[in-house]
């Protein structure tokens, strides 16, 4: 008997084949999460996104094993009416779709928070109506601020864990003004959380919440100009990306003094499987995706960026890796930061046991040779063009 190929889950319990409907299945953790699930699951999965480029090799050709698993959905969730039935033919909705770069939250304010709230009330209200399942991503930047940060620089409790580490259940969200539009992402990622809790609380919506912690790695974004409009700002992985394919510094907003934790997305994939085959253990948390292991200032980051691209395009580094500006000039008026994140582990490895593996000199190797054999040469040719006058 082929006993062997059940797969089981956290309770030993068969995992059934479910139907996913995965909103922004197109993007980069969409891309990620969707080769998880044809290459180990057999669970089929409906891709709903305005774009497919990121996940073509899993759509053609016909002839991939898993292509009776994954049908794209060319859809726009903000006005289209098939929404609601891709939904009702699911067991489980995962919700990915948003505007989730730093650059728009100021200059888009109005975007960000349709994008990020109003955008997302039909996919909770489909949810809970149909009695179906719903995963969503939140995000880190629901803490904001930490408390430390508004201790006098030389506080000793600024070394204390208890000012500083980002807890699920207890920490608070701690954003800047209004005029800081910033926090108009942040903002409404948080009321969206609120009216899923709240769903879950009166009516009984079976919910996950997810807040990634700086996930990186392969396919993230876009490099400008190449495969992305020349002036957009993508997220920090993408602008030092660009920076060192053109052999351009890097630059540090405001010093690159702010810390960040960054989880390689593969690992962090692990961690929404686990939460998509365990609903039992999952259902109802709020849970921190990250890697508490890897934390460096945005500075650290250039440097050890610098370094391992060197090592893996076989360039050496330019005389100036990098320069100072200003968040003004980098992102314009509103611009806030969040001035350190590190995630409490607590809940997610009680409920599914899940920790991250891969360090972060690991995973940037793993991520730079992908972005140096993925967009050199074109960066090379686009360099080389004469500029049409
Ligand atoms: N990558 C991270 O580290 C990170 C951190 C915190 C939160 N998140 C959250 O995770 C989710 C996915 O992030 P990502 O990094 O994959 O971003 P992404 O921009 O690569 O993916 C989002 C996808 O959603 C699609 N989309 C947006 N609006 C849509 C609409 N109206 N209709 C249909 N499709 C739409 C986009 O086309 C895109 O493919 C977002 O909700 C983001 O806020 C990500
Ligand atoms: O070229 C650059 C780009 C970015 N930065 C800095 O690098 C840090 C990280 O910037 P990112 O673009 O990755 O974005 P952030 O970490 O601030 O926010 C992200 O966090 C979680 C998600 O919800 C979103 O994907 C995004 O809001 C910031 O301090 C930013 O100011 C630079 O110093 N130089």
């Amino acid at each position: 008997m082929a006993t062997s190929s059940v797969r089981v889950d956290l309770d030993g319990n068969p995992i059934k084949p479910l139907t996913i409907c995965m909103i922004g299945a197109g993007g980069f953790i969409g891309s990620h999460l969707c080769e998880k699930l044809m290459a180990e699951t057999q669970h089929t999965v409906l891709a709903v996104d305005v774009y497919n480029d990121k996940i073509k090799h899993l759509l053609e050709p016909d002839s991939l094993p898993w292509a009776n698993r994954i049908q794209f959905h060319r859809l726009n969730i903000k006005n289209d009416s098939r929404l609601e039935g891709l939904i009702k033919c699911s067991d489980l909705t995962v919700n990915l779709a948003a505007i989730c770069t730093p650059a728009d939250y100021n200059t888009r304010p109005l975007d960000t928070i349709y994008s990020n709230f109003i955008d997302a009330l039909p996919v909770v209200k489909y949810c809970s109506e149909n009695n179906k399942r719903l995963i969503h991503f939140s995000t880190c930047e629901v803490y904001g601020k930490t408390i430390g940060s508004f201790l006098p620089q030389d506080s000793p409790l600024r070394q204390d864990p208890a000012y500083y580490i980002l807890k699920e259940d207890t920490s608070p969200c701690i954003f800047g003004s209004i005029e800081k539009q910033r926090w108009s992402y942040a903002c409404a990622k948080q009321l969206i959380e609120r009216l899923i809790y709240a769903e879950g609380a009166e009516n009984g919506l079976e919910f996950t919440i997810v807040r990634p912690f700086n996930w990186i790695g392969p396919r993230m974004d876009f490099i400008p100009g190449i495969d992305g409009p020349s002036e957009g700002v993508p997220r920090v992985l993408a602008c030092f990306s660009n920076n060192l394919l053109r052999r351009e510094p890097l630059k540090l907003v405001d010093g690159g003094k702010s810390q960040r934790t960054f989880v390689y997305i593969k690992d962090a994939i692990e961690a929404v499987h686990l939460m998509i085959e365990n609903p039992a253990r999952a259902n109802g948390h709020i849970f921190n995706v990250g890697n508490p292991n890897n934390e460096v200032t945005v500075r650290q980051l250039a440097e050890m960026m610098t370094k391992v691209y060197a090592n893996v395009s076989g360039e050496d580094s330019i005389e100036t890796p990098t320069i100072d500006v200003s968040s003004k000039e980098f992102y314009g008026e509103g611009y806030d930061d969040s001035d350190k994140r590190i995630p409490d582990m607590t809940i997610i490895n009680k409920q599914l046991g899940w920790d991250p593996k891969t360090s972060l000199w690991d995973l940037l190797e793993s991520t730079l040779t992908y972005q140096h054999r993925t967009y050199a040469e074109a960066v090379r040719q686009s360099i080389a063009k004469p500029v049409a006058t």
